[in-house]
């Protein structure tokens, strides 16, 4: 008898876990025969917060700290983690959940925007915790391997998605700054020892303010500073709101507020004050006494200035609506609701929005509905290169074709918080001017800064061994995929001039024979690559943390119409396994669409890939053959699933995220009963394909009556369990078979 091997499914939030309610069920069914326990933990952000805050809670209201233990589960050998994608919440989305959660009887503490008393300072601090891209970063300890699979690939290239065409005339740009931000003002070292950093600020009037102190670092580790200019970055706004406006294109503005949840915010407020500048000086006193915030977006304040009486609140609306006929247009969310680019700082995120933005020929929506050529306003230019080739070289050869284009898997930096992804604990906006030093144990200074009042000012780590592990992962792919690797480093950029150093220190230590692999800058990395896709070649996107994000959702969005259906495996540093579904989010859109017409269109094929490499590593760790059987026979069944074209579809009425989850279980029992290396599983699988297939009518017709009416499920971030059960588990028939299952 071979031992109970364990995988880990995440519980998570909006589309991804209303899928889960009938995915789950299946895969416990069809692993529980074969000694694998698939056990959930609730990583939720209601759950997170309520983990966070026992103290408020009663016996019963109190919840485990998921998030933690799998945090010290994914430095165990042991460890296979399903993880799903959860939302990383920004201030308006994480005040939603609290009152959510507040209505339903926990006693949790409000958001304490300006905490005064101790007590709401703890909150604060501990709610900045579970704001933002919380989840993965604890998870990820290791690097990550996410491609599209030929099964997935081949789909794609049959079935296209729709894809804009591109004009030479097209007026959409990125604008970017060309002096005093993150990338201009860089400085990086290598640590040559072991020990601690600090972080102190010299002030001109002489005060002393340690930032951070004692921070570890290790040997060989690479640590970066920088400071984006807040003149700069003002000047730099002003100019492109001006310059839309002059060139009749839309002003977007795209940035990574989830992830990079300190320093974007920040932003992301001032292009809001300098986009309706008049208006923040002619109410400068109201909006104060208001309390109003647009690090969290235009939406605050319009949420805020509500509690003005009704004269002055429409003295204001009017002239907020001179000034939305004076400026550029805006690029909008929603342009029915009028919902702005500006409102909500996680409803533009920089790696889903741009790749959206170059699929629909370079457009996006503007206030009259209408697809319009934009102006994408990318502060920051550490980055900002990849979008402005990719544009130019769609205007200049049209848009890709997802039936010929190449694909261009990556191997990415991630592990133990590398790079910008890991800096928050050491992000500040400097309170005055002076100089900003790194020192070490002894004092020595090994980065400094002049400052200004308002900067923004960061420092990265990247730690040795994750390099090194980095570096082997992309030799491997190489390797197994005989296609070109190019590492995605800027010889003239300070971090990665380090960075480079050590690829070309640890590359020789493997076998590299034979193999192609570059170092490029990462705008020539793109045209390199894209030239290559254009021709339908494989080219590996060997990048760094922040690139790894972007050119995840960009290849596949261009590539397969969804980052949601790519492989993406994080072998852990520690010897366990980490898959993550998909590259993509948490699709709130399909949670919509669900609650008003009874129909999810969330394709759950990330899931399927990545519950098959699990059942495959845990099949070779723990000598368990049938596990093996059973990630072959899913692989096949979501072939077929493919082939069929049985994923779910858009429209209300047809085949949604239950149907298509019929479907691979037929499949995947289907594949069981035909192979032939373990009699068990095909006499206990056989008779339930057959099942399945002759009740097929009845059940897709019980999932179809499911649809087409609004349906309550008890809440957006804490639902009710049984209702959302009820509501993706709603044909009795195929229920039953599954239950059969021993
Ligand atoms: N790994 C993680 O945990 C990640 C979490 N997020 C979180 O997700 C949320 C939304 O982020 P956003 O940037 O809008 O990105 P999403 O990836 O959620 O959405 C972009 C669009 O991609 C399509 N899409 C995404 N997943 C699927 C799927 N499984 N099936 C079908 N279509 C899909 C949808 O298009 P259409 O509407 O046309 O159907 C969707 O509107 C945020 O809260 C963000 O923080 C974001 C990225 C990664
Ligand atoms: O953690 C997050 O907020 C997003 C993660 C993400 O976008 C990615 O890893 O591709
Ligand atoms: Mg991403």
């Amino acid at each position: 008898m071979t031992k109970t091997a364990k995988i880990i499914y995440t519980k998570t939030d909006e589309a991804p876990a209303l899928a889960t309610h009938s995915l789950l069920p299946i895969v416990k069914a069809f692993t529980a025969p074969s000694n694998i326990s698939v056990e959930t933990r609730d990583i939720s952000l209601a759950a997170r917060i309520l983990a966070n805050f026992p103290e408020y809670l009663s016996e019963d209201q109190r919840v485990n700290d998921a998030l933690s233990e799998l945090g010290e589960l994914a430095k165990q050998p042991e460890a296979n983690i399903i993880k799903l994608p959860n939302i990383s919440a920004s201030i308006p989305q994480l005040s939603e959940a609290i009152a959510e959660l507040q209505a339903k009887g926990f006693a949790i503490p409000d958001y304490p925007e300006e905490p005064e008393t101790d007590e709401e300072k703890k909150a604060k601090a501990t709610y900045d915790k579970i704001k933002g891209s919380a989840v993965n970063p604890v998870l990820r300890e290791g690097n990550s391997d996410r491609r599209a699979p030929k099964a997935v690939k081949n789909y794609a290239k049959k079935n296209p998605h729709s894809m804009g065409a591109w004009s030479p005339d097209s007026k959409s740009h990125v604008s970017t700054m060309d002096h005093g931000d993150f990338m201009h003002n860089e400085k990086s070292v290598t640590i040559a020892k072991a020990g601690t950093v600090s972080i102190i600020l010299n002030a001109t009037d002489g005060t002393k303010t340690v930032l951070k102190e004692n921070l570890a670092v290790l040997d060989g580790e690479i640590i970066d500073a920088t400071i984006l200019s807040k003149k700069a970055l003002l000047a730099f706004l002003e100019a492109q709101v001006k310059d839309a406006k002059d060139k009749g294109v839309l002003f977007s503005l795209h940035m990574k507020a989830t992830m990079m949840k300190v320093s974007d915010p920040i932003i992301f407020g001032h292009a809001v004050r300098v986009f309706f500048k008049d208006l923040f000086e002619k109410y400068s006193t109201e909006f104060d006494q208001l309390g109003i915030d647009v690090n969290n977006g235009f939406g605050d304040l319009l949420a805020k200035i509500e509690e003005l009486p009704e004269d002055k609140r429409n003295t204001i609306n009017a002239d907020i609506q001179k000034i939305l006929d004076t400026n550029p247009a805006l690029a909008m969310v929603d342009s029915d609701k009028g919902i702005t680019n500006l409102h909500v700082p996680s409803d533009v995120i920089i790696d889903a929005s741009m790749p959206a933005m170059i699929r629909n020929s370079g457009q996006m929506w503007g206030p009259d509905g209408k697809s319009t050529d934009t102006k994408a306003v990318i502060p920051d230019s550490s980055y900002a290169s990849i979008y402005e080739a990719t544009i130019n070289f769609c205007k200049k050869h049209g848009a890709f074709d997802p039936t010929t284009m190449g694909t261009v898997p990556n191997v990415g930096l991630m592990a133990q918080k590398a790079e910008e992804y890991g800096s928050h604990d050491k992000t500040f906006e400097i309170p005055a001017n002076g100089t900003v030093r790194v020192i070490d144990n002894n004092g020595v200074t090994l980065m400094e800064h002049t400052v200004e009042e308002g900067d923004i000012w960061r420092m990265c780590q990247a730690k040795d061994l994750p390099i090194q592990d980095w570096v082997k992962l992309a030799v491997s792919r190489a390797r197994a995929t005989g296609s070109p690797a190019v590492f995605w480093l800027d010889e003239n950029r300070a971090h990665d001039a380090e960075l480079i150093k050590k690829v070309k220190t640890y590359l020789p230590t493997h076998n590299i024979e034979g193999l192609d692999i570059k170092i490029l800058a990462p705008g020539e990395a793109t045209e390199y690559t894209l030239e290559r896709v254009k021709d339908g070649k494989e080219t590996i996107s060997v990048s760094g943390n922040v690139l790894r994000d972007y050119l995840t959702d960009l290849f596949p969005i261009l590539e397969l119409g969804t980052s949601a259906k790519m492989l993406s495996i994080v072998p852990l540093m520690n010897g366990g396994g980490l898959f993550e579904t998909g590259a993509g989010g948490s699709a709130p859109k399909h949670v919509q669409q669900f609650l008003e017409e009874g129909h999810l269109r969330w394709d759950s094929l990330g899931e399927f890939l990545a519950i098959a490499v699990s059942l495959e590593y845990l099949g070779e760790k723990y000598d368990n053959p049938k596990a093996i059987i059973l990630s072959e026979a899913l692989d096949t069944a979501t072939e077929k699933l493919l082939e069929n074209k049985q994923g779910p579809s858009r429209k209300v009425n047809e085949l949604d995220n239950r149907g298509s989850h019929f479907y691979l279980t037929m499949y995947w029992a289907e594949a069981l009963a035909n192979q032939d290396k373990d009699d068990a599983l095909k006499s206990r699988f056989a008779p339930i394909a057959e099942k399945l297939e002759k009740n097929k009518a009845t059940i897709l017709e019980e999932l179809l009556a499911a649809q087409g009416h609004k349906i309550d499920i008890g809440g957006y971030y804490e639902p009710t369990e049984s209702l959302v059960s009820q509501q993706m588990r709603p044909s009795k028939t195929f229920n039953s078979i599954l239950s059969e299952i021993k």
